[in-house]
């Protein structure tokens, strides 16, 4: 429940990233004794990932930002349904259990599902390994005599496939080079972890990634980096309400694509060491943003952008060449007032002044989008229904909202 148009003020410290620690979490199955993970954030999808690696047979012990992870007596049992169905990073599963036992079978994931999300990059670089894949009754299983490094070429550099392609040559012999990888900040943190435990990756973060297999991997401890879409999500919260706030904790670089177009706008954005300030003003100007693999427009912020774009002068142009369709956000925006048609891959946003109403998130960013889009509603009380998607990528939400001034409230039901 938020009841809005009060500008947000203050600092707000930023936890560690979602899609770093939901691929950290099953790399540790990989080491042979304990990986502790520093900086962990408190999300549904990390509460899940714990759960299945405890069905695996796992020690898993989380407290506060820490966990630790002693997969000593991990069996590689068959996991086609339950907790690997509610969420989409369940996928690296496979990479992991194939590298570790050199067979899995995997329920085909979960997550958000706001418009087909296939898998054919991850099953043709496992393929290339020398595994055998097969799709039983909507699961994967996978089988390997023996993983040998290889050559994969990506059709599109998919962060999830560079990952669980990383996952598994770790383990196989010889070198493996991934071409068109994706260069996410998240695959350079997974890589380093790896690397910690005994793997020799190189390149991650560019589009060449190398990977000579060993036949060993050890445990240590590894810091999460500072989740980047969360970041930018209380940047663009910021600007919105035409607040005045500190991000802390985060790696500006992270967010240059963001910071950019919010300066573009007219909206004050100054980089420190560690931290942004976001300050906004009466007026924006409407811009087109085009969200791209990094470091182009991260398409995690799109909906969130799109809530931020009503609030501009004229007509705004949001593109988003990662995925065709993810406009689930725009129906429910249209319900409180916002003017936006959907051309193909674009948005097309035309700025007004937004009302209450109740409306419901049917994933993670569009329930960003909308809790967004009520902190700027003057009058009344904007509802939004859904908020276990939010839950899935948001530590903390309301609380930090609340403590940056804004009047938003849970309902207990
Ligand atoms: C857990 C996690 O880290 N999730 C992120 C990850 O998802 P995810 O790893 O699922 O996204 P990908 O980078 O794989 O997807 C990018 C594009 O490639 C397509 N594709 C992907 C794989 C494949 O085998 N075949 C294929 O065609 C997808 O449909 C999409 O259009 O990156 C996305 C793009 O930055 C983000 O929105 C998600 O937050
Ligand atoms: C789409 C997202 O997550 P996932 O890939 O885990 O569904 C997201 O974080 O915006």
């Amino acid at each position: 429940m938020i009841s809005g148009g009060r500008p947000l003020r203050g600092t707000v410290s930023i936890s560690g990233a979602k899609n770093s620690a939901i691929a950290l979490i099953p790399a540790a199955l990989l080491a042979e004794s304990e990986v502790v993970l520093d900086n962990l954030p408190h999300l549904s999808d990390v509460a899940v990932y714990s759960a299945i690696l405890e069905e695996l047979g796992a020690r898993v012990s989380w407290e506060g930002n820490h966990m630790k992870i002693d997969p000593s007596n991990v069996v590689s049992i068959p996991m086609p349904n339950g907790p690997v169905k509610k969420l989409r990073a369940s996928y690296y599963l496979m990479g992991a259990l194939l590298g570790r036992f050199h067979e899995a079978t995997i329920g085909l994931p979960g997550g958000c599902n706001f418009e087909p999300r296939p898998i054919d990059q991850h099953i043709k670089g496992f393929e290339a390994l020398g595994a055998t894949v097969t799709n039983e009754h909507g699961s994967i299983h996978l089988y390997a005599k023996e993983l040998r490094g290889a050559k994969i070429y990506l059709d599109v550099s998919s962060v999830g496939a560079t990952i669980n392609i990383m996952l598994a040559a770790t383990r196989a012999k010889g070198s493996t080079i991934i071409e068109n990888a994706a260069k996410e900040p998240e695959i350079i943190d997974v890589a380093t972890l790896l690397n910690s435990m005994g793997a020799s990756i190189k390149g991650a973060g560019t589009e060449t990634i190398r990977i000579e297999g060993v036949t060993k991997l050890k445990g240590c401890r590894h810091s999460i980096i500072p989740d980047r879409i969360q970041a930018g999500t209380y940047m663009i919260a910021a600007a919105a309400t035409r607040g005045d706030v500190v991000i802390d904790g985060v790696i500006p670089k992270h967010l240059e694509a963001l910071t950019a177009k919010l300066i573009e706008m007219g909206v004050g954005v100054e980089e420190l060491d560690e931290s942004i300030r976001v300050t906004g003003s009466d007026k924006y100007e409407h811009v087109d943003v085009k969200a791209l693999v990094y470091p182009g427009f991260p398409t995690d912020l799109q909906s969130p952008m799109t809530s931020l774009l009503t609030q501009a002068e004229g007509v705004s142009v949001l593109s988003d060449f990662v995925y065709s369709n993810r406009f689930k956000h725009v129906p429910e925006l249209v319900r409180m007032g916002a003017k936006i048609r959907v051309e193909g891959r674009s948005a097309v946003i035309e700025g007004g002044p937004l009302n209450a109403a109740k409306v419901k998130a049917s994933d993670l960013r569009a329930g960003a989008a909308l809790v967004i889009a009520g902190l700027t509603v003057r009058e009344g009380i904007t509802e939004v229904s859904g908020v276990e998607y939010i839950d899935r990528g948001y530590d903390n939400l309301v609380t930090n909202l609340r403590s940056l001034g804004a009047d938003v409230w849970r309902q207990v039901e």
